[in-house]
Parts: structure tokens; sequence; C-alpha cells
């Protein structure tokens, strides 16, 4: 069994095979645990992204899980750790990116670490410390009226210095076009300064892959996904089709889709353009009592095998404030979860070995749902999402877990045409 190089600790599922998928596309060979294994690692591959539902409970809890996720991933002599949020940020004053940074520093006895969220290929970009979603400012990108999480800051600094007892500083653009000397002069000189966390400016790839050789030495890097592109270079692995390999495709086809968000809106109308069979479930046929999942999964039974199918409960907002105000958000939202957790789990003992998921939440469920407690990471279908491979049930899956806002419009008919 090989070392471990990079251990990984992401804060929801669909954002650890975000982390996964880069760090395989630069030539590591990865594995995703869903929460902390039991066990130790039985895989030989270079890094482990422990996946964690952290991002929105009470920030002791997220510290707790961490710290566990850490001393796991050191057990399996992990050489450095990655502790992956969100490319948007998502927090609190509260945390938890805050909290659990210096939860991680304090038991790594690290004193310095970076923080940023800069993921260029999905168009988070990072200037001057403020962070951009595309053309706009993060408090202008939508997710300032985001129901848990709302941004209405978009300078990373401030945001992180709410978040943490310790200085926090920035690495600006002008050090990072520098390159990595540059990067770890002005580390030094923040350090000369009482800074021990900096937030890091990028604007592109290519500045990732400058500043990563500064990354090198640091214990802990924080991050988004696109740090991940410059790290195993610093371990002397370059891409490679082999990190990627999967077992070949087979068995029945379908995609099951609670997101709301507006990148699924799309694709699912772009699916239903194209012909594909789709079924929309109603949260308040769930809610009267009505078996909804046995439906879904009557009507897909005889569909399947003509290709692959859509159940959805993707809806637009004034429809699922309606129902959220009849039922209450959190109870609406887990009634969907499960239902359509039942209906991925259906479609699995019915014979559909490949399986797109669409949504963070949803996708935490039906992972749970299926059983899987462990997965191989495959070839990217768009940015931040990749098929993977998992058991599930017993039996062998391909499946990809898409976070809301990632993907083309085509994603539910290309996705299955990425996989060999
Ligand atoms: N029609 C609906 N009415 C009310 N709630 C819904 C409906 N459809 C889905 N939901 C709930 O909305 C939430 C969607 O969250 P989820 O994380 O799955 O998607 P997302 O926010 O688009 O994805 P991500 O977290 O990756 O950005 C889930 O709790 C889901 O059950
Ligand atoms: O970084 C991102 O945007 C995603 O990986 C994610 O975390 C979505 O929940």
């Amino acid at each position: 069994m090989g070392q471990l190089r990079l251990g990984c600790i992401a804060d929801d599922f669909t954002g650890a095979t975000d982390l996964a998928n880069n760090l395989v596309r630069a030539g590591m060979r990865v594995v995703q645990a869903i929460g902390v294994p039991a066990g130790p690692l039985a895989a030989d591959v270079d890094a482990v992204v422990v996946a964690l539902k952290s991002r929105t409970i009470p920030p002791a809890e997220a510290i707790e899980q961490s710290l566990e996720a850490l001393c796991w991933l050191q057990a399996q002599g992990a050489r450095q750790i990655y502790f992956k949020y969100c490319s948007t940020f998502d927090s609190t004053p509260a945390g938890n990116i805050g909290p659990v940074t210096e939860a991680l520093m304090d038991a790594l006895g690290c004193d310095f670490t970076i923080a940023t969220p800069a993921f260029p290929d999905n168009k988070r970009t990072v200037f001057k410390g403020y962070l951009f979603v595309g053309d706009v400012l993060l408090n202008e990108s939508g997710m300032q009226s985001h129901p848990l999480t709302p941004m209405a800051d978009p300078n990373l600094v401030r945001v992180m210095q709410a978040q943490c007892r310790r200085k926090v500083g920035l690495i600006d653009h002008a050090v990072v076009a520098r390159g990595a000397a540059a990067v770890t002069e002005r580390i030094a000189q923040l350090q000369a300064e009482g800074v021990s966390i900096a937030i890091v400016d990028a604007v592109s790839n290519d500045d990732l892959l400058r500043m990563g050789p500064a990354l090198a030495a640091l214990p802990l890097v924080t991050a988004g996904s696109g740090v991940a592109i410059a790290l195993p270079a610093n371990f002397g692995l370059a891409p490679s089709p082999a990190a990627s390999g999967l077992p070949p495709k087979g068995g029945l086809r379908a995609v099951v889709s609670g997101s709301c968000s507006l990148a699924t809106h799309r694709q699912v109308r772009d699916f239903i353009a194209r012909g594909g069979a789709a079924l929309a479930i109603d949260p308040l046929r769930i809610a009267e009592g009505a078996d909804v999942a046995a439906e879904a999964l009557a009507w897909a039974l005889p569909l399947l095998e003509r290709g692959p199918v859509l159940v959805y409960s993707t809806a637009d907002s004034s429809a699922v404030k309606s129902v959220q105000s009849r039922l209450g958000v959190e109870e609406a939202g887990a009634m969907v979860e499960r239902t359509i957790a039942a209906i991925a789990r259906g479609l699995v003992e019915r014979g559909v070995r490949q399986l797109v998921v669409a949504g963070g939440e949803t996708s935490g469920a039906c992972v749970q749902a299926l059983a899987i407690t462990q997965m191989q990471i495959g070839p990217q279908i768009d940015p931040g999402v990749p098929w993977c491979h998992a058991q599930a049930l017993g039996q062998g899956l391909h499946i990809t877990l898409k976070s809301g806002n990632f993907g083309g419009d085509d994603f539910f008919t290309r996705a299955f045409e990425v996989l060999a």
C-alpha cells in the first residue's frame, strides 16, 4: 500500500466530488469516503476526500466532525491536509469556514494557511480579496439571498475575519502574478505582521498553478476545489488518464433531481426538449400521504429499457415557496429528499447502474439510501462534476453527484455519453 499524500475534508458531498475531480485531473488517484471511515484505508490511492455534511450545522459539531476526519487522515499517513468549502464561500459570521480552519490549525500546530474559493473553470474568481461569480460580485450573484448562508459581503478578508480569532490578510494578484517565490516572500511578510490566514487572489488556472509550489510546505490548505489543480505536482504527480479509470459501464440509466437551482432548471428543460421520458413529482401529494416513490417507480419501469428516465422535483421559486409556506421549509425539503432517495434506491434495485443525481442535499440523501460508503472518482463530465463508481446495495454503480449550479444545459443527456 502506497502512502497517502493528500488528506481532504469536504463540507458537503457534491463539493467533495468536485474537489476529487480536480485532483484526479491533475494526476492523483482518489477515493471519496462518505463520512469518516470506520476502518483503515483499503485502496492504494494518492488522496482521500472525506465527505462531511458540515456546511450549515452548528460550528461546534462541524469542528468535532472535521477533527475526527483529520485524526483518521493522519492515521492513514496524510502528508498535507486540504479543507474544501464552497466556491461561493457559503458561511455565516458564526462559521463554519473560519472555526473549522482554526480548529484544524490548532490540531496540526499550523501557524499559517491560505483561504481561497477561486475556481476559474466555474467562473469563481478572487481579485483584491473580492469574490466574483461570473461577471458580478458575490453579493449580486443571487447568493445574497441564499436561505441558509446569505452572502452579503463580497470582501473575503472581512468575511473570514468575522469568523476567526486569528488575523486575516491578503495575498493579492500582483504578488500571485509574480509567481511562487513572490507568494512565499509575501507569506513570510504577512507572518511577521501577525497574520495567520491569507485570502489569495486568483483569476485564472494559471494563477492557481503559479502559486502551487508556494503551498507545498503548508500543513493545511483551505480552499474551494480550484487550488487542487496545483497540488499533485508538489508530490511529483502529473496528469494521466490512468488516474480516472473506472470499471466499464453497463445496466439501465436514470436521472433523479431534487435541485431547484437555475442550472438544473435548464438541464431538466433540455432533457424534456430532446424527448427524454420525464416525471415531475409533487411535494403536496407526498404530504397527503400518497406513495409517490412507488408511483414513480411503476412509471419508470417500462421506460427504462428505452433510455435514461428523469424523475424530478425541480420547480421554480414561486412553486417552491408555496410548498414551503404550506409544509415548512425544512419539512418540505426533508420530505422531497426522502422520496427522491427512495426512488433512487428503487431504480438501482430494478437494474439502474448509471445514475445521475442533481442537488447537494439530494445527493446526500441518495448516497445514504444507497448505502454507499466510498466512491472511486472517474472522468469529468463538466467542470466540478465527475462520474464515480461505488458499491451500492451490494452492486457496482456508476453515479455522479451534480452540484445545483454546475453543468451545461445538456448535462442529463451528455453525462451518459462521457462514460466509457
Ligand atoms: N418542489 C420542491 N418544493 C420544495 N422543496 C423542494 C422541491 N424540490 C426540491 N426541494 C428541496 O430543495 C432542496 C434542494 O437542495 P439541493 O441541495 O438538493 O439542491 P441545490 O441547492 O440546487 O444543490 P447545491 O446544494 O449543490 O447547490 C432539497 O432539500 C430538496 O428536497
Ligand atoms: O465549490 C463549489 O461550488 C461546489 O463544489 C460546492 O461545494 C457546491 O455545494
